[in-house]
């Protein structure tokens, strides 16, 4: 469904470096590393949305179409319909002049062609669907952290992306709301056989979510495997650390 194949972004010198891997249909990979290990910007250039001064070479390949020679018309078309994403901070991605309902609803109509009334529909169903029945009429500073992240889940759901990207979406959030955070995703992309990149640097969440994972460091991902080879069996010397570094107990 996406491969990427010898993906390298750069400013004056690289931050990511060679990175390839596949995800398939359906397929839920985790994508760990510390802070700066260049996980975000392997998303963004999935997204085709790297900020200015960055450039990407390599292959990303998104149901056989060529993502990084793709026109910005073409990838605008894909954004929000097939390929979708959620980040950490769902105050900066959402309109705080508009209604979260409207804003759902929005989504719909640009790619879907709906009438107005249908995507109204629409929407408010989303909206129940992440457990948010009363939301529609509610602008965005009137919500917790919580419920904003969930309507930005009901946006990236929206069309049935075939991708859903999620950058760290549940770590500004408090634990017991990310824990219904996490179930919403989970939930949400296994109704719909939508896979899932889901990048954290919380081990636990990644237990819970994935199941495969990618190691980065420095750029580069040195380990990758299934979800519990790689808790349980870990052959990178940093995905040794990361483990013992975290509370996390695996069977
Ligand atoms: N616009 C930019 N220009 C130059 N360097 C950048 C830019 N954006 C990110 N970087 C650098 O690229 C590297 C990788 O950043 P990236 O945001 O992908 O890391 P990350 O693994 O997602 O970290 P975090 O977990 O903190 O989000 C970092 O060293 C960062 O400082």
């Amino acid at each position: 469904m996406i491969s990427v194949e010898g993906l390298t972004v750069a400013a004056s010198s690289p931050l990511v470096q060679g990175v390839s891997f596949e995800i398939c249909g359906g397929e839920r990979v985790g994508l760990i590393g510390e802070s700066g290990s260049g996980k975000s910007l392997t998303a963004l250039a999935l997204m085709g949305l790297l900020p200015e001064g960055l450039s990407a070479t390599g292959e990303i390949r998104f149901h056989g179409k060529q993502l990084l020679s793709a026109r910005e018309r073409e990838l605008s078309r894909l954004r929000g319909n097939e390929l979708a994403m959620v980040f950490q901070e769902p105050m900066s991605a959402l309109n705080p002049l508009m209604r979260a309902g409207r804003q759902v609803a929005e989504s719909i109509r640009l790619h879907g062609g709906k009438s107005r009334r249908a995507a109204s529909r629409r929407a408010q169903e989303l909206l129940e669907s992440v457990q948010l029945p009363d939301a529609y009429r509610a602008y965005p500073h009137q919500l917790s952290g919580g419920q904003r992240q969930r309507v930005m889940l009901a946006i990236a759901l929206a069309n049935d992306p075939s991708l859903l990207i999620c950058d760290e979406p549940t770590t500004a959030l408090d634990v017991t709301v990310q824990a219904q955070v996490l179930d919403l995703i989970l939930t949400g992309v296994t109704e719909r056989s939508t896979a899932l990149l889901f990048i954290t640097h919380d081990l636990a969440v990644v237990a819970r979510v994935c199941e495969r994972v990618l190691v980065m460091l420095d750029g580069r991902i040195v380990e990758e495997g299934s979800t519990r080879e790689v808790l349980t069996n870990p052959a990178h010397a940093y995905t040794r650390k990361l483990l013992a570094a975290s509370d996390l107990e695996v069977a």
